[in-house]
């Protein structure tokens, strides 16, 4: 994988303290622009407004604003009650992805036992440091563990490139390093296996167009921009040989959240006999919840349906309405594909059935 940008999407500052930086994906691909974080207020608007998205990042984000947290704190002593109180602000950024409480939560538990003051600022930094190294590594073995089912459809396929669908971006934008679904396609890519990608735009705020075509441009990865509704048609045209996605919250039972439009993928998916694979890391795991339509589905701003935004024919980033500006418009951003819609969960771990047995079989419930 060694053609994959070396950059990731949130670094600390390298050269000032307290500050944390990050790629603003809300321009991308147009503009490549660099934002300080300075406090958790700034961690959490570029969680809310997507300036930072993509659940492993979306976590990662929330480690970094601990941090942030415990470096703005009064008197630099990071005492509970302020770190209580930031954690849950943390939160409450944003109700879909499971990581961003999974790493909040463990960041407030790496307190226990660090004294008050300057301790507990190296801890925090030295805990998210660690929290995005770890979901880079899950990443990458995500590519290794998916990559031999790209492998077989190859072999079948007898060198005629392959096919394979995915929805939003689940790649190193969202996830730090190699991406979730990404990952196994990188992977192929890099062992020299001929591989093609639709890429579903991904309405309303295009993260497939804007970002996953990028990030596949950027690294030689042949691929195809779609409206969001052709992935059917194209599978019934025997033109997609298998479809791999990320997920925000996948529950216990193997049920997964994923960008509004992914449950229609799986349906038409399963009616034209394609696999469906949902690629992970552990992090997005919900052992709580038993059942999907428990998880929390975020309703965002009807503007991001009413305004398409993008880069004008003299180069600036400008939006227009679509639909009457009187008409009423509806943003739900998720949607959850039930488990038996899905061939199989690609992990750090392995691959394992959308299944609590499934999934036990690789990890222990915590
Ligand atoms: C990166 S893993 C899967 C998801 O986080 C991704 O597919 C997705 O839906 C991101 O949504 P976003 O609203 O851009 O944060």
């Amino acid at each position: 994988m060694s053609f994959l940008p070396s950059t990731r999407p949130i670094w600390p500052h390298p050269e000032e303290e307290g500050v944390v930086q990050v790629i603003d994906q809300r321009l991308l691909p147009h503009k490549v622009q660099i934002l300080d974080l300075r406090t958790v207020e700034d961690a959490i608007e570029a969680i809310r407004t997507l300036t930072v998205r993509g659940a492993p990042l979306i976590g990662a984000s929330a480690a970094w604003a601990m941090y942030l947290a415990a470096f703005t704190s009064p008197g630099g002593r990071a005492e509970y009650p302020w770190m209580e109180d930031c954690c849950r602000r943390i939160k409450e950024a944003r109700p879909t992805a499971v990581n961003l409480a999974w790493a909040a939560d463990r960041l407030m538990e790496k307190l226990v036992g660090v004294p008050e003051g300057p301790e507990r600022i190296v801890a925090m930094y030295e805990e998210a440091a660690a929290v995005t190294d770890e979901e880079a590594r899950r990443c990458r073995a995500i590519g290794e563990h998916g990559l031999p089912l790209i492998q077989e459809i190859a072999r079948v396929k007898n060198g005629a490139p392959v096919n394979i669908l995915t929805h939003c971006n689940a790649g190193w934008l969202a996830c730090v390093a190699y991406g979730t679904a990404t990952a196994p396609i990188y992977a192929a890519h890099g062992a020299g296996i001929p591989v093609h990608v639709w890429v579903d735009e991904t309405r309303p705020l295009n993260q497939g167009s804007r970002l996953t075509a990028w990030e596949l441009g950027e690294a030689g990865v042949p691929h195809t921009v779609i409206a969001d509704n052709t992935g059917g048609h194209l599978m019934q045209q025997g033109m997609v040989d298998m479809v791999i996605v990320g997920t925000d919250r996948t529950t216990g039972t193997g049920d997964v959240a994923n960008k509004i439009g992914t449950y229609l993928k799986a349906l038409a998916a399963k009616d034209n006999g394609v696999p469906f694979y949902v690629a992970l890391p552990s992090s997005t795991i919900d052992w709580e919840l038993e059942k999907g339509s428990d998880i929390p589905i975020e309703a965002r701003s009807p503007d991001e349906v009413r305004y398409v935004h993008g880069m004008d024919d003299e180069g600036r980033l400008t939006r227009v309405l679509v639909p009457p500006a009187a008409s009423p418009a509806m943003d739900y951003a998720f949607d959850v594909t039930p488990a038996r819609l899905v061939t199989g969960l690609i992990t750090e771990k392995g691959f394992c059935a959308a299944s609590r047995e499934g999934l036990l079989s690789l990890f222990h419930e915590p």
